[in-house]
C-alpha cells in the first residue's frame, strides 16, 4: 500500500506524486522491467492507493468540500460566464489574442471574483483601475469586470437551476452517517445560493464562501486560510481533515494548510497539474471514494 493514503498524513511525510502512466521512451538499462511492465505497475499501485483512500476516509474528522465543480457541475457555468465577459472584453479593445480555456484553469480557475480578473489582466499585462464591489457591471474596472461575469453567472444560475453531482451525494451521504463532519469551503459569492439550488443547503455545518472570507479579510485560494478557517470551526486539526478541490488553485490552498490529505477531482483541469499543485490522489467522481464503488 502506498505511504500516505491509508489514513491521516504525519506532520512532515511528503506526499507521493501520481506517476504518469504514460512511457517516456527513454532506453531502459538491462535488467530494469520495461516500460510496458513499469506502466502496469504503476496503474495497480495507484488503484491500491485508490483503495486505501476510500477504505480510510471515514477515519478522518471532517472533509472540506470545494463547491462548483466538486458537488455542483457550476464551475462549467462560472467557467462560460468568464469566457463571455472575458471575450467580449478584449473584442471592444481590439485584442486578436483570444481567451482560452486554459486561460480560465491558470488564472482564474477557483479564485475569488476580483482576484480573477486580477490575475487574468496581470497575464496579458492591461492594467485597470480597481474599482469598487459596488461598481456597476458596465464600469471598465478590475470590480466592474467581475460584476459583469456576475451578470451572466446569476442570468444562468436563475434559468437552469443546479442539480448536484450524483456521485458526490453518495459520497456526502456516507460521510454523514460515518458522523464525518463536513464543511463548504468556496470562493464563490454565490455558494449559498447554488447549495441551495441543488437542496444541499442544510447538509452543512459550516460554510466559508466569498463574503465570508471579505468578512473576515481572510485570503483567498491559493492561501489556505479559507480552508483552515472551516477546520477551526469544525473544531478539526487540519491533519484530521481532507480537502476536496477541483482547482489548481484549491489543491495548493489544501497542501498549503497542511491537511492531512488532499483529494483533486478532474473536471477538466488535468490530473497532473492537480497533482503537481499538490493533490495527493484525483478522481474523475467523488462517486470513486464511495465504499461500495461508483454507480
Ligand atoms: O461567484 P463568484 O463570487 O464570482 O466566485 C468566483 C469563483 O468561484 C469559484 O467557486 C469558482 O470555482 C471560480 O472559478 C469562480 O470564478
Amino acid at each position: 500500500m502506498t505511504k500516505g493514503a491509508g489514513g491521516p498524513r504525519s506532520a512532515g511525510e511528503t506526499h507521493p506524486k501520481r506517476p504518469t502512466s504514460q512511457p517516456s521512451g527513454r532506453q531502459i538499462a538491462p535488467g530494469r522491467p520495461s516500460l510496458a511492465v513499469r506502466a502496469v505497475e504503476i496503474s495497480i499501485g495507484w488503484a491500491l492507493r485508490l483503495t486505501a483512500v476510500t477504505t480510510t476516509l471515514g477515519t478522518y474528522a471532517a472533509v472540506l468540500f470545494d463547491l462548483d465543480g466538486v458537488l455542483t457541475p457550476t464551475a462549467e457555468v462560472h467557467m462560460r460566464a468568464w469566457e463571455r465577459m472575458f471575450s467580449d472584453f478584449l473584442a471592444r479593445r481590439g485584442d486578436t489574442r483570444p481567451y482560452t480555456e486554459q486561460d480560465y484553469y491558470d488564472y482564474v480557475d477557483g479564485k475569488p471574483r476580483y482576484d480573477g480578473v486580477r490575475s487574468f489582466l496581470a497575464s496579458r499585462g492591461i492594467e485597470l483601475p480597481e474599482g469598487s464591489p459596488d461598481d456597476q457591471p458596465e464600469a471598465e474596472t478590475v470590480c466592474g469586470l467581475g460584476n459583469r461575469k456576475n451578470r451572466e453567472f446569476s442570468g444562468v444560475l436563475e434559468t437552469d437551476g443546479v442539480r448536484a453531482f450524483a456521485g458526490s451525494v453518495r459520497l456526502l451521504d456516507q460521510l454523514t452517517d460515518q458522523k464525518v463532519a463536513v464543511a463548504v469551503v468556496s470562493s464563490s459569492r454565490n455558494a449559498r445560493p447554488v447549495l441551495r439550488a441543488a437542496g444541499l443547503l442544510d447538509r452543512f455545518e459550516v460554510i466559508v464562501d466569498g463574503n465570508v472570507a471579505t468578512e473576515r479579510e481572510l485570503p483567498g485560494k491559493p492561501a489556505p486560510d479559507t480552508f483552515v478557517a472551516a477546520a477551526e470551526e469544525l473544531g478539526v486539526p487540519v491533519d484530521r481533515a481532507v480537502v476536496m478541490e477541483d482547482a489548481l488553485s484549491g489543491v495548493a490552498a489544501g497542501r498549503a494548510g497542511g491537511f492531512g490529505l488532499v483529494v483533486g477531482v478532474d473536471r477538466g483541469a488535468g490530473a497532473d497539474k492537480l497533482i503537481e499543485s499538490g493533490a495527493d490522489i484525483v478522481v474523475a467522481d467523488l462517486g470513486e471514494l464511495v465504499t461500495d464503488g461508483p454507480s
